[in-house]
C-alpha cells in the first residue's frame, strides 16, 4: 500500500529527524532525489533548456538545489522567481553551478521554450488558492510542451485534502518527499499529479499510521480469494441479492452479473416474479427466491454468507421492511442506492448493528446520510465526508465518484487508484455492488471487499475500453480479465496515471512509477 500522511504529521516527523541530522541534510536528500528524476526524464541533459519556478519557501529551495545539479550536467537552467525572498543558500548554489535568474524575463516565452519545467512554487506550506505571480506561472505550465515535474506536490493542490481552488500546476511527474500526501491521491488534486515518485529522505521510522493509503496491484492480489481444492459452492460463499424491481429490472441483472463474474459459490436472487424471470434469463446459474410482497421479511433465504440490498429496489414500504429484516440478521450486508436512501431515515438500523456492514453511496446519497451536508460539499471535501459517514454509521463506507474512497472507523482511508471517467455511466454502481457483495460472501471484511471491488471495477473498465464508451454489460464481461490481470501480475506498480505525457509513453528515458 502506498501511504500518505498529513502536513502536520510530516512536519512533526521532519522535526524529530532533523534533530539527529546535520543542518540541511534533509533538503539535500530531497533535492538530490528530485534532480535524479529530472535527469532521467531528459533525453539529453547537456544543453537542455530547463526552467525552475521558485517560490519563497523551502519548496523553492529544493527546486534551486535540483536546478544546480542539472546545471552542473551542462543544461541551460533558468529560474523564474515568485516571491521576494527565495531560499538564500539554494540560490547561491544555483548561481555557482551556472544557473541564471531570468530577471524581467517573459515567463510565457521562457516556459514555452523549455524542455523541462520544475515547479517549486509552493509545497506543503501552500495555503489556499495561489496568489500572483504564482497563479499565472502555474497556469502557464498547463499550456507548455515541456515535461512538468512538481516538487513535493503540484502547486495549487491542498496537500491534506486534494482540494484545488484556483490555477494549479499540471504535472507529468510529481517527486514527493518522505511520504505521499493525501492530496496526491484524492480528486480533484489527483488529476494534476501525473506519475508520482517517492524519494526516501529517512522520515519512515518517524511516521505514525497513515491517514490515507492507496493499494497497488500486489496488495489486491494478496487479498483476492482464490478457490482451493477443498472449496465447494457453500464454502466459496452464498450471496443473496435483493436488487431490482419490476420497474428497474436492469439493476437486478447488473448486480447479479457483477457478483457472478467476481466469483460466488452460489447466488440467490430475491425478488418479484417478473424481475426474477429476467435475472434467470440472463444468468441461469442464479437460484431464485420469489418475494411475497405482502410479507417481504417472511421468506428471506437463511443459508447465506452475505447480502446485497438496494440497487433499483425502490423506496416503498415493502423495501423498507425487507431492509430492516436483512439488517436484523447477523450476516455481512452491503447497502446500495435505494437502501441507502431508506437508511437515511432510520440510521440506527446500521449504527446500532454489530455485524459487518458496507454502504456504497455516491455523493448525493452520502449527503442524505449526513443531513447537514449538500452533494456539492461532499464532492468538494470527499475525504472529510466519507470519514464522517463511517464514524456516524459505525461501518465501512465506500464513496463512489471520480476517486472512490473507502473509510472504516479506526482505519486509514483507502483511495482506489484505478478509477476512470469511463465508469460515469448508468448501471456501473449496480455492478460494483454485486462485485463487492461477492467478496463479502467469500469472507473478506467490508474494507477489504470494498477495496478489491473498487480496484477490479476500475481496472475492468479500462480493460474493456477499446476507444468506444464502456457499458455496464461490457464492464461485467471484463471482470474476469481484470481478475486474471491482477492475479497474473508480479508487478509492484500501480496502474498508469491518467492523461500524463509520461504515462502516454512520450517521456524521455527511464521513469518508474512510485
Ligand atoms: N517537511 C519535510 O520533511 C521536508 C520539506 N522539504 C520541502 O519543503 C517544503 C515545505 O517548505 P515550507 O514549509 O518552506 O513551505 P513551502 O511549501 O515552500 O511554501 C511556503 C511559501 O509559499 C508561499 N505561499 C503559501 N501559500 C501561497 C499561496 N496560496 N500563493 C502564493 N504563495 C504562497 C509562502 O509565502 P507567505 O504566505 O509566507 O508569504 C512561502 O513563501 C516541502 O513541500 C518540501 O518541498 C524538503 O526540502 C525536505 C524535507
Ligand atoms: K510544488
Amino acid at each position: 500500500m502506498r501511504q500518505a500522511h498529513t502536513v502536520q504529521t510530516v512536519r512533526e516527523a521532519e522535526e524529530a529527524l532533523m534533530a539527529s541530522r546535520p543542518e540541511g541534510a534533509l533538503m539535500r536528500a530531497a533535492a538530490g532525489g528530485l534532480a535524479a528524476v529530472c535527469i532521467r526524464l531528459l533525453p539529453r541533459v547537456y544543453g537542455a533548456r530547463v526552467v525552475v519556478l521558485v517560490g519563497g519557501g523551502d519548496n523553492g529551495g529544493d527546486a534551486l538545489y535540483a536546478g544546480a545539479a542539472i546545471a552542473r550536467r551542462g543544461a541551460r537552467v533558468r529560474a523564474l522567481v515568485a516571491g521576494s525572498a527565495p531560499h538564500a543558500a539554494g540560490l547561491a548554489a544555483f548561481r555557482a553551478a551556472g544557473g541564471a535568474v531570468a530577471a524581467g524575463a517573459d515567463a510565457a516565452t521562457e516556459i514555452g521554450a523549455a524542455e523541462l519545467v520544475v515547479d517549486g512554487l509552493v509545497g506543503i506550506g501552500g495555503r489556499g488558492a495561489l496568489r500572483e505571480p504564482h497563479a499565472t506561472l502555474a497556469a502557464l505550465t498547463g499550456e507548455a510542451d515541456a515535461l512538468v515535474v512538481a516538487v513535493d506536490l503540484p502547486s495549487g493542490i491542498d496537500a491534506d485534502t486534494g482540494t484545488v481552488s484556483g490555477p494549479c500546476v499540471r504535472a507529468d511527474v510529481t517527486v514527493t518527499f518522505g511520504t505521499h500526501k493525501p492530496g496526491l491521491f484524492v480528486d480533484p488534486g489527483a488529476r494534476y499529479v501525473g506519475v508520482v515518485e517517492l524519494v526516501d529522505i529517512g522520515l519512515g521510522p518517524r511516521l505514525p499510521a497513515p491517514r490515507v493509503v492507496s493499494p497497488q496491484v500486489a496488495d489486491i492480489a494478496a487479498l483476492l480469494p482464490e478457490p482451493g481444492p477443498e472449496s465447494d459452492k457453500y464454502r466459496r460463499g452464498v450471496l443473496a441479492v435483493a436488487a431490482g424491481s419490476d420497474r428497474y429490472r436492469g439493476a437486478a441483472v447488473l448486480a447479479v452479473g457483477g457478483a457472478l463474474r467476481t466469483g460466488v459459490g452460489l447466488l440467490r436472487y430475491v425478488g418479484q416474479q417478473g424481475v426474477a424471470t429476467e435475472v434467470v434469463h440472463h444468468w441461469p446459474e442464479a437460484v431464485v427466491s420469489v418475494l411475497d410482497p405482502t410479507d417481504p421479511a417472511g421468506r428471506l433465504p437463511q443459508r447465506v454468507a452475505a447480502w446485497v440490498v438496494g440497487p433499483g429496489r425502490g423506496l416503498h414500504p415493502t423495501a423498507a421492511m425487507e431492509l430492516e429484516a436483512v439488517l436484523a440478521t447477523d450476516r455481512p450486508v452491503l447497502l446500495d442506492a435505494d437502501a441507502i436512501t431508506l437508511l437515511a431515515k432510520r440510521p440506527e438500523l446500521v449504527s446500532d448493528r454489530t455485524a459487518p456492514t458496507l454502504l456504497t453511496p455516491h455523493a448525493g446519497e452520502l449527503s442524505r446520510l449526513l443531513p447537514d451536508s449538500t452533494p456539492a460539499e461532499v464532492e468538494e471535501h470527499r475525504l472529510d465526508h466519507v470519514v464522517r459517514a463511517a464514524e456516524r454509521y459505525n461501518c465501512t463506507v465506500l464513496l463512489k465518484g471520480s476517486t472512490t474512497l473507502i473509510a472504516a472507523p479506526g482505519l486509514p482511508v483507502v483511495v482506489n487508484p484505478t478509477g476512470t471517467p469511463l465508469l460515469a455511466t448508468a448501471g456501473t454502481g449496480d455492478v460494483l455492488a454485486g462485485a463487492a457483495g461477492a467478496l463479502l460472501s467469500a469472507g473478506l471484511s467490508p474494507p477489504d471487499a470494498a477495496t478489491c471491488a473498487a480496484y477490479l471495477h476500475g481496472l475492468a473498465a479500462r480493460l474493456a475500453h477499446d476507444g468506444a464508451p464502456v457499458s455496464s454489460s461490457d464492464l461485467i464481461g471484463a471482470l474476469p480479465v481484470a481478475f486474471a490481470a491482477i492475479l497474473g501480475s508480479d508487478s509492484e506498480e500501480g496502474v498508469p496515471a491518467r492523461g500524463s505525457k509520461v504515462a502516454d509513453g512520450t517521456r524521455g528515458r527511464g521513469g518508474r512509477r512510485g
